[in-house]
């Protein structure tokens, strides 16, 4: 079956590398293309943001633009993202996640939400960091005494939330994983005369500059030795194959809030 899909953001670095992918993929068609109220592009042909113009237009109008999908991949502003997820939930449209910077209480109504359509949410779509949540897990549990966890991460000059949302779930499967909770045990960033470093810390360091993609470390720092595990991004063509991925997942579920690891059917 085709697969209807709509991205949202469509003119942004990711929205541009969907449509690519949505383009690319014989088992979907491109539904239809959302963009900001105001943004330069609403009105032009979708398809111009990757040299093949297709006929749907940019459009600001969520509820005609997901009248005729079954899938919409969104990776724009928590704003944006929960009133798109206002529409899905009404019109029963399924919804892939890649928005970050959610706060607890729009994480709560996307978990709502998923009680009545289905969702994917994943800060991080790429194979390799889902292979690396997995990873931490069987490290932190052999590391938990007597190593400091850090985590590094850093991205583009454009990104405007921090710590990352990859950075942020790398803390809390730490943190699960050791019975810890990251609320209390995060320490975002240090300056000043700060005091020695309390064991129980799990710190976060942010950089952002030039094109960086997405570049996370995680740092187990012990006495005469330090462990640390690294993932990359050197394109968004790895988060937008996920979303894909993922949208066809969603196609077999009515309800239900997913990640990654339910995508790439790896052990919870
Ligand atoms: N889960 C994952 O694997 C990944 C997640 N991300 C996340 O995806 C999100 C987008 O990243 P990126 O593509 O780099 O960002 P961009 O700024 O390049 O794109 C965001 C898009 O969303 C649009 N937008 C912003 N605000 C609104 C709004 N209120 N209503 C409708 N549309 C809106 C923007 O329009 P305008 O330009 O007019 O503001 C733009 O088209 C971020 O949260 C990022 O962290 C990124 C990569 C991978
Ligand atoms: O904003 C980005 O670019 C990215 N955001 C995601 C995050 O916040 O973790 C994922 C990726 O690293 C790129």
């Amino acid at each position: 079956m085709t697969l209807r899909i709509a991205v949202a953001g469509a003119s942004g670095r990711m929205g541009r590398e969907l449509l690519l992918a949505v383009h690319n993929d014989e088992n979907a068609v491109l539904s239809a293309a959302l963009d900001r109220a105001g943004n330069d592009f609403i009105g032009q042909d979708a398809g111009m943001m990757i040299g093949a113009p297709n006929g749907i237009k940019i459009t600001d109008d969520i509820e005609s633009a997901l009248a005729n999908s079954d899938v919409l991949i969104d990776f724009t502003r928590p704003e944006a993202t929960l009133a798109h997820l206002a529409i899905c939930r009404k019109l029963g449209v399924k919804l892939v996640i890649g928005t970050t910077g959610f706060s607890d209480e729009q994480k709560a109504e996307i978990e709502a939400a998923s009680k009545e359509t289905a969702i994917m949410m994943a800060p991080n779509m790429s194979v390799g960091v889902n292979v690396l949540l997995k990873l931490l897990q069987q490290a932190a549990k052999a590391l938990d005494e007597g190593y400091d966890i850090e985590i590094v991460e850093m991205h583009h000059r454009y990104k405007v939330d921090a710590p990352s949302g990859t950075a942020l779930r790398l803390g809390e499967v730490i943190a699960d994983t050791l019975g810890r909770d990251l609320k209390t045990d995060a320490v975002y960033g240090r300056e000043g005369v700060t005091g020695e470093r309390d064991p129980k810390t799990i710190g976060f360091a942010t950089m952002r500059g030039g094109d960086v993609v997405g570049d996370h470390t995680v740092v187990f720092a012990g006495i005469g030795e330090r462990i640390e595990i690294s993932h990359k991004a050197s394109s968004r063509a790895t988060f937008a194959q996920g979303a894909l991925r993922a949208s066809h997942f969603l196609g077999n579920n009515k309800t239900g809030l997913f990640d990654m690891h339910d995508v790439l059917g790896m052990e919870k």
